[in-house]
C-alpha cells in the first residue's frame, strides 16, 4: 500500500525546544490522530506497528517501525491498541522495562472486565509504569480541533513521576490534565465515556418529577374542582395548565442552581471548609449548569405557550363574533316577515 502523508508542521511557539520523542503503539484511528496532534505540538513521533511498511495515512514526519524497535526510541509509549490485542506486549517485557506505558483504551460496556484495562496492562507487563490518560478524547475531536467542550483529560497511575510526565505531555497539547489518583481510579475513568450525559440524569429526573407534580396539582385545581360548573376544559389540559407548570418548574430549577447556600451552611455546621462534601451535595454542585439550562428551556416553553394563548382567544372571539352576527341577521330577517 502506498504511504499517504499528512502535513504536520509544529504549531507551538517553542516547538523547536521540545522535540522530545514519544512512541505510539498502533497506527489505527486514534494513534494517527494523536500522533499528528503531537507532531504539530513539536514532538518527534515514532509509531510501532505490526506492518510498518504497510501503514497508510500517517503523518509524513513520523517514523514507523516494528513494535520492539519503536519501543527502544522513547521512554513514553502510548498504547493505542484495543485491550483484546494486548497479549503480544508480554513478548516485549524486557524492552518495555522501566518505561511509561500510557493506556488510552475504552470498553464497549460498563465494567466489561473484572479489572480495568490499565490494571490489566500493568499486570501483563510488569516493571513498567502504567498511566491511564486520553480515553475521554476522541480521535475525531483531535483531528477536527473540536475540543472546546472536552479539554479535560483524566489521568491516574501509581508512579507520580510517570504521571507528571504524562501530564506535561497533555498540557503541551493544549489540554487540561485532571489527576484522579492511583491506578485504582482507572475503572471509573474507563466507564466515564460510556455514561450517557452523566451530569444530565439528575436534573432531567428532577424536572420530570416537578412537571408531573405541578401538572396534577393544576388538573385537580382547575379541571376536577370546577367540573361542577361545566366550564370549557379542552383548551386547559394541553395549553393553560402546561403554561402554568413551565414557569413553576423553571423557577424551582433556577433556585436549585444555587446549592452554594446549602454548602455554606454545611461548612459552618462542620466548622471547616476542608472536609469533603457528601456525595449528593457534590453531585448537585457539579450539575448546576445542566439545571440552569433545563430551567432556561422551560422558560422558553413558557414564552411560546404564552404567545399561543392570545391566538386561541382571538379564534374564539372571531367565531363568537360570527355567530352573533348571524343571530342578528336571522332575527332581522324573521322580524321582517
Ligand atoms: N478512536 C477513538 O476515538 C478513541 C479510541 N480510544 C482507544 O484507542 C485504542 C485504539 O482505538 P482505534 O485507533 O480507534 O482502533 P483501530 O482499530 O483503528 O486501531 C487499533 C490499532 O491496534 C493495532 N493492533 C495491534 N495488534 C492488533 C491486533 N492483534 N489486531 C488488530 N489491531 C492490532 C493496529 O495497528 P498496527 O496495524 O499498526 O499494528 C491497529 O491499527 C482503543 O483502545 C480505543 O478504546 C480511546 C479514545 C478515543
Ligand atoms: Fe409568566
Amino acid at each position: 500500500m502506498e504511504k499517504t502523508s499528512t502535513d504536520a508542521s509544529p504549531l507551538t511557539m517553542h516547538s523547536s525546544e521540545k522535540q522530545e520523542t514519544v512512541c505510539i503503539f498502533g497506527t489505527g484511528d486514534f494513534g494517527r490522530s494523536l500522533g499528528l496532534k503531537m507532531l504539530q505540538c513539536g514532538y518527534s513521533i515514532v509509531f510501532g506497528s505490526r506492518t510498518p511498511g504497510m501503514s497508510s495515512l500517517l503523518p509524513s514526519d513520523a517514523e514507523v517501525m516494528s513494535y520492539s524497535d519503536a519501543a527502544q526510541k522513547s521512554d513514553i509509549i502510548i498504547i493505542t491498541i484495543h485491550r483484546e490485542h494486548y497479549d503480544f506486549l508480554t513478548e516485549l517485557t524486557e524492552v518495555l522495562k522501566g518505561k511509561i506505558l500510557v493506556d488510552v483504551s475504552n470498553n464497549l460496556k460498563i465494567n466489561q472486565y473484572p479489572e480495568s484495562n490499565a490494571e490489566y496492562l500493568a499486570q501483563l507487563v510488569p516493571g513498567t509504569h502504567v498511566v491511564k490518560a486520553f480515553n475521554t478524547i476522541s480521535a475525531w475531536a483531535l483531528q477536527s480541533g473540536a475540543l472546546d467542550a472536552s479539554r479535560q483529560v483524566f489521568i491516574c497511575g501509581n508512579d507520580s513521576k510517570a504521571k507528571q510526565r504524562v501530564m506535561d505531555v497533555v498540557r503541551s497539547l493544549g489540554l487540561t490534565p485532571l489527576d484522579k489518583g492511583s491506578l485504582m481510579a482507572a475503572n471509573e475513568i474507563e466507564n466515564y465515556p460510556l455514561q450517557l450525559f452523566p451530569m444530565w440524569r439528575f436534573p432531567f429526573y428532577l424536572s420530570a418529577v416537578l412537571c408531573v407534580f405541578f401538572f396534577f396539582y393544576c388538573v385537580i385545581r382547575e379541571v376536577i374542582y370546577p367540573y361542577v360548573y361545566e366550564r370549557d376544559r379542552t383548551f386547559r389540559l394541553p395549553i393553560s395548565i402546561p403554561n402554568r407548570v413551565f414557569p413553576i418548574a423553571a423557577l424551582t430549577l433556577l433556585a436549585l442552581v444555587y446549592p452554594g447556600v446549602v454548602a455554606a451552611i454545611l461548612q459552618l455546621y462542620q466548622g471547616t471548609k476542608y472536609r469533603r462534601f457528601p456525595d449528593w451535595l457534590d453531585h448537585w454542585m457539579l450539575c448546576r449548569k445542566q439545571l440552569g439550562l433545563i430551567a432556561l428551556g422551560f422558560a422558553f416553553l413558557h414564552v411560546l405557550y404564552t404567545l399561543v394563548i392570545p391566538i386561541r382567544y382571538y379564534v374564539r372571539w372571531t367565531s363568537n363574533n360570527r355567530t352573533i352576527t348571524q343571530v342578528h341577521l336571522y332575527s332581522l330577517v324573521f322580524s321582517y316577515f
